[in-house]
């Protein structure tokens, strides 16, 4: 497993060691020891989620705030992604940067978007199903979000505008100067 650093503070790719042979493929998803050593960040997670999504669907940007924040190690297990982390602690350097990589099941790479982060994903294969730890429980109460589209952040998602399909929560999300985070 190969740990690399992104530009936004705490965030990490992760690349695992993939051992091949005539059988096929074999490789740790998930190892706490290795990822604890590696990143210096939690590895204790508690809730495993998976969704599947079809070409031009965008979801977030996703937080949970307070108490409740999420810490993700996320990763693509069917199809492409672009996946999207924005650094919402005010107390940060990288504060308002956003960082995408993208995430298939082919470079099979994971990305650890950490507590206080909006974390959003666009699909760009036929459909991409997802697949995301967290360190922290599902709670309704204390979800927050930026619009997708932000004028101030300017993410570019990779796909054509005509393409994007949204939740109805997804497309009214506050916007960042907002700071529903
Ligand atoms: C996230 C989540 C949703 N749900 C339910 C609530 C709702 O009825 C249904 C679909 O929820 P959503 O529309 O919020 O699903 P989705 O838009 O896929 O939300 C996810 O988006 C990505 C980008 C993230 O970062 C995740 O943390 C999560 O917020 O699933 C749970 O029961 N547990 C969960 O952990």
């Amino acid at each position: 497993m190969k740990i690399k650093e992104t530009p936004l503070k705490d965030c990490y790719i992760i690349e695992p060691t993939i051992f091949e042979d005539d059988r096929g493929y074999f490789y740790e998803k998930f190892n706490e020891q290795k990822f604890e050593e590696l990143t210096g960040m939690n590895g204790h997670f508690v809730q495993d989620n998976i969704s599947k999504s079809s070409y031009g669907v965008l979801r977030g940007l996703h937080l949970q705030k307070g108490e409740h924040s999420q810490a993700k190690l996320v990763s693509c297990l069917e199809g492409k992604v672009f996946d999207v982390a924005v650094d919402l602690r005010k107390d940060s350097a990288t504060f308002g940067k956003w960082y995408g990589i993208e995430l298939s099941a082919e470079n099979k790479l994971q990305f650890y978007v950490p507590r206080g982060f909006g974390h959003g994903f666009s699909v760009l294969s036929e459909t991409a199903v997802f697949a995301y730890k967290c360190d922290n429980f599902y709670n309704k109460e204390s979800e927050g979000g930026v619009l997708w589209n932000d004028g101030d952040l300017q993410i570019d998602w990779k796909l054509p505008m005509v393409d994007i399909l949204l939740s109805e929560k997804d497309k009214i999300q506050p916007t960042f100067a907002e700071g529903n985070f």
